[in-house]
């Protein structure tokens, strides 16, 4: 039996899944919450059961051992069937990972210099390397990144209109994020319709707490919302997305704000954050619900800059067949889902509304029949794409 650790290191959090490869099975799965704060909530899920237990956990290296607690005392355990293989989401991967590749020395020290560009996630990502490194010591372990999937972005796309002797210094480009996501997602799509992948124009609308947008030419991505970092594109939960970077020049001369606060502005407490109050999209769908004029005001910019980025790739595209919607948001918010879409008929885009409100887990259907565009709902699983790629590196 071979066994895949996955370990998804947030930068407040860990996500992890027990997968056994042959059959692509889920043994267990678990998350851990608020590393770093006072109390954290471990959930571990193994055999339909849920155990939850609230304790204190410093950083990401306790936050693995707490891990390994809870498969000693819940299951499966470890230490009779230890995985064969244990695979990472690496967030940023620059341009120098193209694809999974099995952790070394120099893989670590190459991931700890992309941590300027990702100061967020890479640090995180990294503290779940070493430490599992130190608890399953020999078992090979291989780093996923976010930006992989992008590295087929054409110059045009990926290029900023900077100094280009200054951009080629600092590596400053669009890399994209969410490409585990983007790509599982658009590969499931071709699978569910069953058509070659190849003959496919996509659109996927990942919209969790991140939020990015991809445009799929044949499995290829050859656009994407997010840029040198997570911060581009979309209205995410804490952060703004695409704003004129000037407002920053003005931010720093008008209202005293320096660099680091600046950043924290952007990356923390901003979007559906800064414009309601609360950063959780249920909550704001709940406040807008009851009638609060602030939250309807912020969806109505969610949606907004949602729909700039349908239009544009659609152009890049020059056509499109499929129009996927996933991640937190995208697989449960029935109404945002059709608000999005309002008003996009003339282009073939329209949503089914009994379609649309089934309440369901699975990949789906919510466009009518017969419409140009098929609209899916398609659950994301970063975690089972990374045992995948793992299994890859580690079979090859
Ligand atoms: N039923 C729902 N309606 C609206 N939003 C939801 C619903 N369920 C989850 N979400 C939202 O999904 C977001 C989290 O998405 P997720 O993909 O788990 O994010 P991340 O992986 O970035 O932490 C939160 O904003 C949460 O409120
Ligand atoms: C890259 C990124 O934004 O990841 P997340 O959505 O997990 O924050
Ligand atoms: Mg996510």
């Amino acid at each position: 039996m071979s066994l895949a650790l996955i370990v998804n290191s947030g930068s407040s959090s860990l996500k992890y899944q027990l997968i056994e490869l042959d059959g692509e099975e889920t043994l267990a799965s678990g998350a851990i919450d608020r590393i770093g704060e006072a109390e954290s909530a471990v959930v571990h899920t193994t055999g339909g059961e849920k155990h939850e237990t609230r304790r204190t956990i410093a950083d990401h290296t306790a936050a693995l051992r707490v891990l390994t607690e809870a498969f000693a005392e819940y299951g499966p355990d470890l230490a009779f069937s230890p995985p064969t293989v244990i695979g990472h989401r690496v967030v940023h991967g620059g341009s120098l990972f193209t694809g999974p590749t099995l952790v070394t020395d120099q893989v670590i020290a190459d991931i700890d210099e992309l941590s300027a560009l990702a100061p967020l996630h890479n640090p995180a990502n990294l503290a779940g390397i070493r430490a599992a490194a130190a608890i399953f010591v020999g078992v090979p372990q291989v780093a996923v990144f976010d930006t992989a999937f992008h590295q087929t972005l054409p110059p045009e796309a990926y290029t900023y209109a900077i100094d280009r002797d200054l951009a080629a210094k600092h590596k400053i480009r669009r890399y994209g994020f969410h490409g585990t996501s983007h790509k599982f997602v658009s590969e499931e799509a071709a699978k569910f319709l069953g058509r070659p992948l190849e003959s496919l124009k996509t659109i996927v609308l990942h919209l969790g707490n991140g939020a990015s947008v991809a445009a799929i030419d044949g499995g290829r991505s050859v656009e994407t919302s997010m840029g040198l970092t997570p911060l581009e594109g979309l209205v995410m939960g804490t952060r703004s997305g695409d704003l004129d970077p000037a407002i920053l020049f003005h931010l720093h001369r008008q209202a005293g704000l320096g660099f680091d606060e600046l950043d924290s502005l952007l990356n923390r407490g901003s979007g559906m954050l800064g414009l309601t109050g609360n950063g959780d999209m249920r909550d704001v769908q709940n406040l807008a619900s009851s009638g609060d004029s602030d939250a309807e005001a912020a969806l109505a910019v969610w949606r907004h800059r949602i729909k700039h980025y349908i239009g544009g790739y659609l152009a890049q595209l020059g056509g499109l067949d499929v129009l996927v919607f996933t991640a937190g948001v995208g697989e449960n918010n029935s109404l945002g889902r059709r608000r999005v879409l309002a008003g996009l008929e003339f282009l073939g885009i329209e949503v089914d509304n009994d379609r649309n409100e089934l309440p369901s887990r699975e990949a789906r259907v919510i466009s009518p029949e017969g419409a140009r565009v098929t609209v899916l709902v398609i659950p994301t699983n970063e975690e089972l794409e990374i045992a995948r790629q793992a299994l890859s590196v580690v079979s090859a």
